[in-house]
């Protein structure tokens, strides 16, 4: 198998268990793409952690939506950031401060008083990027007709935008995230958050409280996801009658001292690697005819 995918051998690859994930893929390949759905976080999963040395934004980032709250947002992100990725910290220690976190760029967006008809500008003049092979990785998954269910910690109708924009927005995808709410005003102002607050720790219950759109996807047993935080670990936790799973994480950032949590938990681990070309090579092998 390892030899029909030359894009895990590459030196940025780390696999936990060889024979494991040869086995996984051979039933995702019997299975055929029938059988499989996608669950990915979006932010620095689907798009860039970096390009050119630089830092890509995120959906909340400055040089998205937040040009004016600039000051505030990037004291919220340096505040809050370390500790998303402290591998010091456990998950409960983290939780409050995700919560915070999330609350405090929500609360400064509303001040913004932030409108629905600025949104495509924002998107359109913002420097966020999506991984390399993303358009092959979106197209592939449409014309397979692989359900990919995005959820994320962002903000949904920012990370819409942005897939619109790269035109790959197809019916296939179901996104669940932060979504903002709008008065009824044409240009509809920003007057809160819908539903509650998703942050990077509590992903865990996003299958339950989403089963309406789980249980439509019954026969799709053979999960593959991707993330880059240890919190994306559990976004298909409560998947119900899942017979196989493949965890594909991006480890972006503090690649030495993260290696092996990662590890701990992803089957397969891309160490500062920019491109979604693993697991568009995976999905190619999967849909391949026998
Ligand atoms: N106020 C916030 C909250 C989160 N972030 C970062 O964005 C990521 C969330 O999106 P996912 O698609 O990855 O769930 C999160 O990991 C934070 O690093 C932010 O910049 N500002």
């Amino acid at each position: 198998f390892f030899l029909q995918v030359p894009e895990l051998h590459n030196l940025s690859v780390h696999i936990r268990d060889r024979k494991k994930v040869e086995v996984t893929l051979e039933c995702f390949r019997k299975g055929g793409p029938n059988r499989v759905q996608v669950i990915s976080d979006f932010d620095m999963t689907l798009t860039r952690f970096a390009y050119n040395g630089t830092r890509v934004p995120t959906c909340h980032s400055k040089r998205t939506i937040f040009k004016h709250f600039f000051a505030q947002l990037k004291d919220l992100l340096n505040t809050y950031y370390p500790i998303e990725i402290d591998p010091a910290l456990t998950v409960e220690e983290k939780l409050p401060f995700m919560v915070e976190w999330g609350t405090k760029a929500h609360n400064f967006l509303v001040a913004e008083k932030i409108q629905k008809s600025q949104i495509t500008q924002v998107v359109k003049e913002s420097n966020v990027m999506l991984r390399e092979g993303f358009d092959v990785f979106f197209r592939q998954l449409h014309k397979n007709g692989i359900p990919l269910f995005i959820f994320s910690a962002g903000i949904g109708d920012i990370l819409e935008e942005i897939i619109r924009q790269a035109d790959v927005f197809y019916f296939n995808i179901t996104v669940v995230s932060n979504y903002m709410d709008f008065d009824g005003n044409v240009s509809g102002l920003l007057q809160g958050f819908k539903g509650n607050l998703v942050h990077p720790y509590n992903k865990h219950d996003g299958a339950l409280k989403n089963l309406g759109h789980f249980e439509k996807l019954d026969d799709k047993r053979n999960v593959i996801l991707l993330g880059d935080s240890l919190g994306d670990l559990q976004m298909a936790d409560g998947v119900e009658n899942m017979e196989n799973i493949l965890k594909i994480g991006y480890l972006n950032d503090k690649v030495d001292k993260l290696r092996d949590q990662y590890l701990e938990g992803y089957d397969i681990v891309l160490e500062k690697d920019e491109t979604l070309n693993v697991v568009n090579a995976i999905l190619q092998y999967i849909s391949a005819q026998n």
